[in-house]
């Protein structure tokens, strides 16, 4: 005999399908956003994300492991945890790496560690990746928000690498080299946002991060009246 026999019962079985059904299809309404800002080098990622946190600081951003050298000013621990290339390939034997890639001949990985637990909280957080880690994030979790960031043109991007005096002459040929690369994956990412006027685009930016808010909070009004319905 079926464990749901009246008519009463059928409509509870159909509200507890339902409801399963959002829970695993949906991301839970008390984990907090995960973003991921892509772009080719200088086109302003970093820049957008650090001004975004200014104004929110309920916002945090990853720190990656890298194998490349910090840049003056950078600090291990904060800006990056920066590893020898022996120290990296022991983390991904270990599984520690949530997604690592390759780029510009270093390499470079998000721990688990480093979104888990701050997700987990229910605090909202940004991955400044490149596009090979994005597809990896996207197969393992559908719902992430991907941005694409496009510098306005391709003399914008060179004169922003060289007014950042952060590289040398080798390093900004080898990184536009790549640029037009890495821009052509733009369309694999959920939104593109040209960064010409900064401003305008920290604005977009931060009506992305409200409007996934939003989102959120619709599903848990979801799932409170689909639990009413079926506690009824
Ligand atoms: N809209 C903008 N207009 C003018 N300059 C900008 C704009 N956005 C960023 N910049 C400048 O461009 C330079 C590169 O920006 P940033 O370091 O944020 O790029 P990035 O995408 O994070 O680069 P990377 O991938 O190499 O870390 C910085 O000097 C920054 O101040
Ligand atoms: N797949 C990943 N890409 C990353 C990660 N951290 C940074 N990056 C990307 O690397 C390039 C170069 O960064 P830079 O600091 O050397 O200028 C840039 O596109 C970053 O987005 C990571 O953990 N995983």
């Amino acid at each position: 005999m079926s464990a749901f026999s009246t008519a009463a019962d059928l409509s509870k079985a159909t509200l507890l399908g339902r409801y399963l059904l959002l829970r695993t299809t949906m991301t839970s309404p008390t984990r907090g956003n995960l973003f991921i800002l892509s772009a080719p080098s200088g086109a302003g990622k970093s820049s957008l994300i650090k001004a975004l946190l200014e104004k929110h600081n309920d916002i945090k951003v990853s720190v990656s492991h890298t194998t490349r050298a910090p840049r003056p000013g950078e600090e291990n621990g904060v800006h990056y945890h920066f590893v020898s290339v022996d120290e990296f390939k022991q983390l991904i034997d270990k599984g520690d790496f949530f997604e690592w890639a390759q780029v510009f001949e270093n390499y470079y990985g998000t721990s688990k560690q480093a979104i888990e637990e701050q997700l987990a909280a229910g605090v909202d957080v940004f991955l400044d990746i490149d596009w090979q880690g994005a597809r990896q994030v996207r197969e393992l979790m559908p719902e992430v928000k991907t941005i694409f960031i496009l510098p306005p043109s391709t003399a914008e991007l060179e004169s922003r690498l060289n007014s950042r005096g952060q590289d040398s002459q080798e390093v900004i040929a080898g990184r536009m080299a790549e640029a037009k690369s890495e821009s052509s994956h733009y369309n694999e990412f959920d939104y593109i946002l040209v960064n010409d006027d900064f401003e305008q685009t920290r604005s977009e930016l931060e009506h992305i991060v409200i409007s996934a808010r939003l989102e959120q909070k619709a599903q848990a009004v979801r799932h409170q009246a689909l639990i009413a319905d079926l506690l009824k």
